[in-house]
């Protein structure tokens, strides 16, 4: 696949105004982009996830590293290279609040030398897509945050750039608006031949939409993998076994040194043991354990882990263990 994003070992810091410490928001961080992928960049909060998209979007100037769209260096062609980008980004939804929904996207329209003439189809359809239709006459103070949300996204899509960037695209929704502004992302992403990259604390946006999913702490990628890659690789290691009474002290220590991640629920008729197992015939030194006071086994099943889960466990370190 061919790269449409390159971000080659972006460095920024802040210097903290008050106590003038140094903050590495991004520390080294390189990744690609391929053409029509949807990247969903995550992390927890102060992860970089902001600093690296403005940064691609030219908002923020890197201490180093290099990012090109298109082949096009963003720092020293920068006019050029964000011909090929449209942004949205949080809190900043690039309206203008006294112009109509439909004012508004001639605006954007014009801003970008597209003719009222020619985009007027376009229009249209991105108002019947974005469920604005009814709101085209409406003045953009006066819509919900959820619907001026939609315009946003209407506004970048109109621009016609090959890359959108979205920041926390469902952030601050109430989860009905939250869902369908995923509806429209997922429809966007069917329809229209974009590469799009989302940055979200919402792991169902990004279990949803996203191809692939960088992961980012502490200004470090932390996971660059596929979506389908993370869910099997959690969802095969992930047990639950259910015992025909408890475990002894013994037992539980021992299989503790074991698998330290083990959860024990004791109940004198149904214990519940869950266990991840980096390879399945992990199993085995369990059952041994098991078998040393002859606790009886009288289930055992795959755990369904979700993207949430999943995300928590490589954010605090747990993948590089489950790829050794
Ligand atoms: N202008 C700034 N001045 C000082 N520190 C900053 C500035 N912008 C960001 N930071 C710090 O840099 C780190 C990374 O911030 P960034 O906004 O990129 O993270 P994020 O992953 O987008 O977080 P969030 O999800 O909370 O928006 C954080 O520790 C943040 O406090």
């Amino acid at each position: 696949m061919e790269p449409i994003i390159k971000v080659e070992k972006l460095k920024k810091s802040y210097k903290k105004r008050k106590s003038k410490e140094i903050v590495k928001a991004v520390d080294d961080i390189s990744f690609t982009v391929n053409k029509g992928e949807i990247l969903g960049l995550l992390g927890p909060n102060g992860a970089g996830k902001t600093t690296t998209i403005k940064s691609i979007c030219g908002l923020l100037k890197p201490d180093s590293g290099v990012i090109t769209v298109n082949g096009i260096n963003n720092q020293n062609k920068r006019l050029q290279a964000l011909k090929h980008i449209s942004a949205v980004l949080e809190g900043n939804r690039n309206l203008y609040w006294r112009l109509s929904v439909r004012e508004n996207l001639e605006y954007f329209a014009g801003n970008r030398g597209q003719s009222r003439k020619d985009v007027a189809g376009k229009i249209d359809d991105l108002l019947v897509k974005f469920n604005l239709k009814e709101k085209e006459n409406e003045l953009v103070n006066r819509l919900s945050r959820g619907m001026q949300q939609k315009l946003a996204i209407a506004v970048a899509m109109l621009a016609e750039s090959e890359v959108i960037l979205l920041d926390e695209p469902t952030l601050g929704l109430d989860v009905e608006t939250g869902y369908e502004v995923r509806e429209m992302l997922r429809e966007i992403v069917r329809d229209y031949n974009r590469t799009i990259i989302i940055s979200s604390h919402d792991m169902d946006v990004i279990q949803d939409l996203c191809d692939r999913t960088v992961i980012i702490n502490h200004g470090n990628i932390v996971t660059d993998d596929k979506v389908e890659n993370l869910l099997r690789l959690f969802e095969v290691r992930a047990y639950s076994i259910t015992l025909g009474g408890l475990l002894s002290e013994q037992q539980h220590q021992l299989l503790l040194q074991k698998f330290p991640q083990l959860e024990y629920t004791p109940d004198t008729v149904q214990s519940i043991l869950e266990v991840d197992l980096t390879k399945s015939e992990e199993i085995y030194d369990l059952f041994d354990v098991l078998k040393l006071e002859h606790t009886p086994v009288e289930a055992i099943d795959r755990k369904t882990v979700n993207f949430e889960e999943i995300f928590m466990r490589i954010v605090k370190g747990e993948k590089q263990h489950a790829l050794v």
